[in-house]
Parts: structure tokens; C-alpha cells; sequence
């Protein structure tokens, strides 16, 4: 059942210019976009480097949207304090990215900030059951981290239908948030499945249209609408 609310857009500035990224979260927040999901990895957990703390303390004073930090590094601890000072509103973290996934939950929380749950493709949805209560958002991966411009695996649409019943279950607001070759066909079974955030990077700043258009698009995906040939 597609939900009342259209979905929160957070495009991935992991596909935008590099050199002129601060231009990137300007142009993406005038267009639209609900929050600005940004890929922290660190040639290790994942094999690709980008951005760290400097980078979006850099880039904070370009926008008052939510950053939707999506750390994939390891270990995760040592660095959590320093996304929160650059100025992340969403920390979303691995649990395998440390050795006590509850701490470093809770050390987000304590912080003030809200707290995320990412699941790859391979990590089962009970990963979540022990520290629900500590979660505003659980991030569901349909590729595996690491790049942009993947193609979206469709096992992952039941992942997402599985989990909109254990946050149903709590009563509780959480955002459902999926990530990886989300476009404006792939985004209607995420709608569908109960996905209440979508990340999309290339579909943003690669795809056909303007930026608005882009976000729009996917935003308003429907099966009666959106050309999916
Ligand atoms: O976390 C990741 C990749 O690890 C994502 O956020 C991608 O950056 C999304 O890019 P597209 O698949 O939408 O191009
Ligand atoms: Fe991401």
C-alpha cells in the first residue's frame, strides 16, 4: 500500500562536481531535496575514499537542510564525535562497523542527534530487533556500499516490506530509508514496500532533467504515471 506522505529525497552528493560540492548542496536544496545524504568511506570498510568531517563542516553554512550522514568506515567509534561537530543531523552506521553497536547508537543519541541502522544486502532484518528502541531511521542498502551508480537489487524490496512491519510493530516514527540505484522507476516497489526516505545519487545529478525535475520524479513515482519501459 503506497503511504500518504510522498517519500523524504535526500540526493547522494557522492555523484555531484567534487570540486565545486558546496554549489551541489545549494543547487539540490533550492530544487527540493528533503535532506542531503552524504557517503563517508574510508578504504576500508568500503573499497573507495571520499569525505570526511572537515568536508562537511565545509559544507554546512551552504544549507539548513538535515545532513544524512551515512558513515561506512571502521572502526566507527573514534570518529562519530567528529561528524557530530561538523554539523550532522543523521548518523547511520553499520553493525559491523564496531565492536559494540549499542554504545555507538547510544553515543549518537546522547549527542543530541538522530540515530541510524544501515543493512547491506546480505545482513539480515533481525540486526535491528536488539537496539530498535534506539533508532530514528533504518537505512536498507540495494547495492552493496562502496559506489555510486549501482544497479538496485531487487531482493531488497521484500527487506524493506519486512522491516515497515517491525517499525509499524513499535508505534514508533522511524524513517525508512533505502539506498542504491534508487531512480524513478525502482523508487515506486520502495514506495510501495513502505520506504518513507529515499537517497538517489546518480538519478539526481546525472539524470535527464534539472535537478527539480530529478528529485521530483522520483518523489512522485507511481505505477500509473512514472514510464518504466
Ligand atoms: O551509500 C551509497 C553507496 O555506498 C549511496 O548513497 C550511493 O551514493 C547512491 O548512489 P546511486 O546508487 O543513487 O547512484
Ligand atoms: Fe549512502
Amino acid at each position: 500500500m503506497p503511504r500518504s506522505q510522498p517519500p523524504l529525497i535526500s540526493p547522494s552528493i557522492l555523484s555531484a562536481d567534487f570540486s565545486a560540492l558546496g554549489q551541489a548542496v545549494k543547487d539540490i536544496d533550492i530544487a527540493g531535496a528533503d535532506m542531503i545524504h552524504i557517503d563517508v568511506m574510508d578504504g576500508h570498510y568500503v573499497p573507495n575514499l571520499t569525505i570526511g568531517p572537515m568536508v562537511v563542516k565545509a559544507l554546512r553554512p551552504h544549507t539548513t537542510k538535515p545532513f544524512d550522514v551515512h558513515l561506512m568506515i571502521s572502526p566507527v567509534d573514534t570518529l562519530i564525535p567528529a561528524f557530530i561537530e561538523a554539523g550532522a543531523d543523521i548518523i547511520s552506521i553499520h553493525p559491523d562497523s564496531g565492536p559494540h553497536l549499542h554504545r555507538s547508537l547510544q553515543s549518537i543519541k546522547s549527542a543530541g542527534k538522530k540515530a541510524g541502522l544501515v543493512l547491506n544486502p546480505g545482513t539480515p532484518v533481525d540486526v535491528v530487533d536488539p537496539v530498535i528502541d534506539l533508532l530514528d531511521l533504518i537505512l536498507v542498502m540495494s547495492v552493496n556500499p562502496g559506489f555510486g551508480g549501482q544497479s538496485f537489487i531487487e531482493s531488497q524490496v521484500d527487506k524493506i516490506r519486512r522491516l515497515r512491519k517491525k517499525i509499524d510493530a513499535t508505534g514508533r516514527d522511524i524513517i525508512l530509508e533505502v539506498d542504491g540505484g534508487v531512480n524513478p522507476k525502482t523508487a515506486i516497489d520502495c514506495i510501495e514496500a513502505g520506504a518513507t526516505a529515499l537517497v538517489a545519487g546518480s538519478a539526481v545529478f546525472n539524470g535527464s532533467g534539472s535537478y527539480a525535475e530529478n528529485i521530483a520524479a522520483i518523489r512522485d513515482a507511481n505505477r500509473s504515471t512514472t514510464k518504466v519501459a
